[in-house]
């Protein structure tokens, strides 16, 4: 496909590409400048817009599109506006100069998760209400900080303000994935985020002995057991063309550390383990196998939770509910295919779930490779322009959904 020149690109495109120059990066994001460029959004799109510091320098931005009946409870749009670090050196384009090639391939960080999103919500706004549209229910658009760290300085302190239960969201939409195929991909569900430290102790002395009881072979044990563990669920998941990602539960050794010097056997070590359990396992006898595998490796070893998430939720996904039939008629009316997912990592959504809110995790994006967090992150720009047309249909199908009993 041709690109076009600067001259005559989509402005929707153009603004995008502006976005994605901010840097909202971590470990230290420039959030003053995105709130500053959603503060004007706001402005020219004529939408009021409300800034919620949930924490010291942590501005949630509402901007809301009111409809016509207050008394229904209001959609929610979703995004986050802070990006994860790049390494430079392996990117072919600088990644904040939202490159575009003559392909119409954006380059950048957040093209994918999750800048393209905002935008879109911004611009399928923009589009309906310059097309003279309303819908019953009210439009809350929010523009989160944090959520590459986890929310905890971000949606995690929102859902508990005043200023959200003053949303009445009654429906959310946040990020999703892309998908390689044809299909889009869309989450209704993810798996709990379990950060577990194991620590082993044993004897000390010197590095030419055999010294019995070293923490060293017992933190050995630990870690073979936790990986025949991951081996299996990989496996699992491999036997099973219909199996998606997020439906096993997985484990990678993130960290190792201990030690003092080459020849002193060291009195304490530690693995750091990244779980990611399925939302259909029994939390607590998951809990109770962690015990084992420490006890199984021998004495003196123990184990401690840097994160962990105690509130999987499901928001349903059968044609008898009501948000479920909007969204998914919008689909089946433009003849797209929908691929319903558990997410495989984590994302804002769940703390939206967990205080009762259905929300569905989807970014407009098929026939694109999944790069979040990868080196050369992109875009092309006919399928972030499509992902704009495709929420100028789901929006007026869920603003329109009639009065529910929840509503009340
Ligand atoms: C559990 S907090 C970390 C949040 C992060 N979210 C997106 O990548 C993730 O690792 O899934
Ligand atoms: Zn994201
Ligand atoms: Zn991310």
């Amino acid at each position: 496909m041709a690109s076009k020149g600067p001259e005559d690109e989509h402005p929707s495109v153009t603004l995008f590409r502006q976005y994605l120059r901010i840097r909202t990066v971590q470990p230290k994001p420039d959030y003053g400048a995105a709130v500053a460029f959603l503060e004007d959004r706001a402005h020219q799109l004529g939408l009021s817009c409300q800034k919620v510091e949930v924490a010291p320098g942590y501005v949630v931005t509402v901007l809301t599109w009111p409809g016509t009946n207050p008394a229904l409870s209001s959609i929610l749009l979703n995004s986050h506006t802070d990006v994860v670090p790049v390494f430079k050196e392996h990117w072919s384009h600088d990644p904040f100069e939202a490159f575009k090639d003559s392909e119409g391939y954006i380059y950048g960080r957040g093209t994918q998760d999750m800048k393209c999103v905002s935008i879109q919500y911004l611009e399928a706004v923009r589009r309906l209400k310059v097309e003279g549209h309303c819908f019953p229910r009210t439009i809350h658009m929010t523009f989160v900080p944090d959520e590459e760290v986890g929310g905890h300085h971000g949606m995690e302190l929102f859902v508990q303000r005043p200023e959200f239960q003053a949303l009445r969201a009654g429906f959310a939409l946040d990020e999703g994935l892309a998908n390689p195929t044809d299909a889009f991909s869309v989450f209704y569900s993810e798996r709990s985020s379990w950060w577990v430290r194991v620590t082993s102790t044993g004897r000390p002395g010197h590095g030419s002995r055999f010294i019995e009881d070293t923490a060293a072979e017992k933190l050995h044990k630990v870690v073979s057991l936790i990986l025949a563990f991951r081996e299996k669920e990989r496996q699992r998941l491999q036997s099973n063309p219909h199996m998606k990602e997020g439906a096993v539960t997985s484990v990678n050794l993130t960290k190792l550390e201990g030690g003092v010097a080459y020849n002193v056997v060291p009195a304490t070590m530690s693995a750091g383990f990244d779980f990611r359990v399925a939302p259909d396992v029994d939390l607590k006898a998951f809990e109770e196998q962690l015990h084992a595998w420490c006890q199984a490796a021998g004495e003196g070893v123990t184990f401690e939770f840097v994160q962990k998430w105690m509130e999987p939720r499901a928001t349903p996904t059968d044609d008898s509910d009501p948000w479920w039939a909007a969204f998914s008629r919008v689909f089946k009316d433009m003849n797209l295919t929908l691929e319903a997912e558990i997410f495989p990592a984590t994302t804002d959504s769940r703390f939206l779930r967990a205080v009762g809110i259905p929300a569905l995790g989807f970014s407009p994006m098929n026939r694109t490779p999944v790069l979040l967090h990868d080196h050369n992150e992109q875009l092309h720009e006919a399928v972030f322009l499509r992902g704009i047309d495709i929420y100028t249909h789901l929006l007026p199908a869920l603003a329109s959904v009639p009065a529910l009993p929840s509503d009340s």
